[in-house]
């Protein structure tokens, strides 16, 4: 297998890698004394801390249209557009992990993390998108097969329910999440998987970032189901970017709350486990100490995680966007509320990066309105010509690792100090093929060490977070990046039958997991 066939590399990257840690973990107590103990390994933290990477169907799986799975909108976005893909790839083969997962697990395992997080695909289980049109046996044997693989080395399944893949059957007969019809299809999905995998499977989210899904797939109109306005002219068949991204956001808290109420009264109480969501958001840096940027600040959170953080903890969406959206916002009927508020036992999040927010001194566009200009913000990734951190090989992303303390701290105080995950944190490089420079991949090194420490001082500010997952285990298909930034601490050699390596930062973390 293509582990095995590497083992030699990597008994060579070991010795590498022990060179270099011994550089990296002597970090001196000047250093550390500003803010943890020496040694930094996962002993700072507690015993029960998970620390895992994260994974998702459609960017991992390939194996499209096989053992029955039927389409999903991601299979149908790529392949009628292309030109929305830098790279003008597909998922069609990913990184053949639906046929690789054994060996895939078992890096894992040598690399000492605790947990895995992966998602279910849909149409793996529905082909159709709902149970009257039948369940894929197949599906369910595979999925089995995965989270027994990864019990019987010892490592903990976080499973995320949905990470984008609408069942094509859906969006065809219903648009999708733009109804609320698809409520009851959901639910029936997930009802299939906390039946067969709920014995073994403690961590369940429900989705991943409702954010990103509603903003890109719905007023932007760069993933999938690729709608927004005409006026956007970017390729889109039909949408309307002011207001179907929050009907898409509505219905996806309804549909997270409906599954929590069923897991919670049905599956909880035998299998013990927990139910969560995984949302993401960037930190808002305030561009000065005047009260408009401030306020910029606060309405830039409001709009990225108080859009779905807020109704899950209050029952209604931040007054911010009341005020500025008026009956472009939903309204949670008052068993909708109750529905979603306090609808579970933790919050994923995840993050990347930070920008600045500033008052946006010119008056709103009252004719091209989009939800991406709703707050009101004015983001800049600069201030008085300093960048916000160190440039990463992903033009958006910045490293900035005290903008994973501030948010942190942030929904602590204002959201209830809820449980934590930190399900996804990464840095991607752009424009590397080559296996030699893929794998030295100092700054993740450096990147994963920063944030660690940041997210043990949020931990000793009294943040109740219980676990950090890297995004993600190996380079992947990154959406409309398609294969043409890697995020992954492995490195995957497209021109090469898929070959898995681990990179510096995968040895780093296992020394740092002292496994
Ligand atoms: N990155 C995010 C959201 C970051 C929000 S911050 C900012 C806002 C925004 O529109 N984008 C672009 C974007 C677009 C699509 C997906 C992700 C990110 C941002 O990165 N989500 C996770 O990002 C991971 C990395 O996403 C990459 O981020 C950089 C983009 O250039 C690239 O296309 C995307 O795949 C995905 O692989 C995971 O599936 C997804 O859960």
């Amino acid at each position: 297998m293509a582990f095995q066939g590497s083992f030699l590399a990597i008994n060579l990257l070991i010795f590498l890698a022990n060179f270099l840690a011994k550089i990296e973990f002597s970090v001196s107590a000047k250093v550390l004394s500003r803010t943890i103990s020496t040694p930094f390994n996962r002993t700072i933290f507690p015993s029960d801390f998970l620390f895992g990477a994260s994974t998702s169907t459609y960017q991992y799986e390939g194996a499209w249209n096989e053992d029955g799975k039927g389409p999903s909108i991601w299979d149908t976005f790529a392949h009628t557009h292309p030109e929305k893909i830098l790279d003008r790839s597909n998922g069609d083969i990913a990184l053949d992990f639906y046929h690789r997962y054994k060996e895939d697990v078992k890096l894992a395992k040598f690399e000492g993390l605790d947990a895995f997080r992966f998602s279910i695909a849909w149409t793996r289980i529905f082909p159709q998108g709902k149970l009257s049109k039948g369940v894929n046996q197949a599906g369910i044997d595979h999925y089995n097969n995965l989270i027994n693989e990864i019990i019987a080395l010892g490592i903990k399944p976080l499973v995320t329910l949905f990470h984008w893949d609408v069942p094509q059957a859906l969006e065809d007969e219903y648009l999708g999440f733009l109804s609320p019809k698809i409520v009851d299809d959901y639910l029936d999905f997930v009802e299939i998987c906390f039946k067969h995998f709920g014995d073994r499977v403690q961590l369940w989210t429900t989705m991943n970032e409702p954010w990103i899904f509603a903003s890109m797939g719905y007023d932007a109109g760069s993933l999938a189901p690729g709608r927004c306005s005409a006026w956007r002219n970017n390729n889109c068949s039909a949408g309307n970017s002011a207001t179907e991204p929050y009907i898409v956001g509505h219905n996806m808290l309804l549909a997270h709350g409906a599954a929590a109420k069923l897991y919670r009264q049905k599956y909880k109480p035998i299998q013990k486990g927990e139910i969560g969501i995984i949302l993401v958001s960037q930190w808002f840096e305030p561009f000065s100490n005047k009260q408009e940027d401030k306020r910029a600040s606060k309405r830039a959170l409001d709009f990225m995680l108080g859009w779905f953080l807020h109704p899950l903890t209050y029952g209604d969406y931040p007054r911010t966007m009341r005020k500025l959206l008026g009956k472009r916002l939903p309204k949670f009927t008052p068993k909708e509320s109750k529905l979603v508020k306090e609808s579970f036992e933790f919050i994923g999040m995840n993050y990347y990066t930070s920008n600045f927010a500033a008052h946006l001194s010119t008056p709103p566009n009252t004719v091209n309105i989009s939800s991406g200009t709703d707050n009101q913000v004015n983001q800049t990734t600069s201030r008085n010509g300093k960048l916000i951190g160190d440039p990463t090989g992903v033009s958006i992303f910045y490293v900035a690792p005290w903008g994973l303390y501030k948010l942190l701290v942030y929904t602590k105080k204002y959201y209830k100090n809820p449980t934590v995950y930190v399900t996804e944190c990464g840095m991607g490089e752009s424009d590397i093929d080559d296996v030699a420079k893929g794998i030295n991949d100092a700054q993740r090194v450096d990147f994963y060490k920063r944030h660690i420490k940041a997210l043990y001082r949020s931990f000793r500010d009294g943040v109740n977070v219980k676990g950090f997952f890297a995004w993600s285990f190996f380079d992947n298909f990154e959406w409309g990046s398609g294969y043409t930034q890697r995020f992954g601490i492995n490195f995957i050699d497209y021109k090469n039958n898929l070959k898995r390596y681990p990179k510096r930062s995968a040895l780093w973390m296992k020394r740092f997991l002292l496994k």
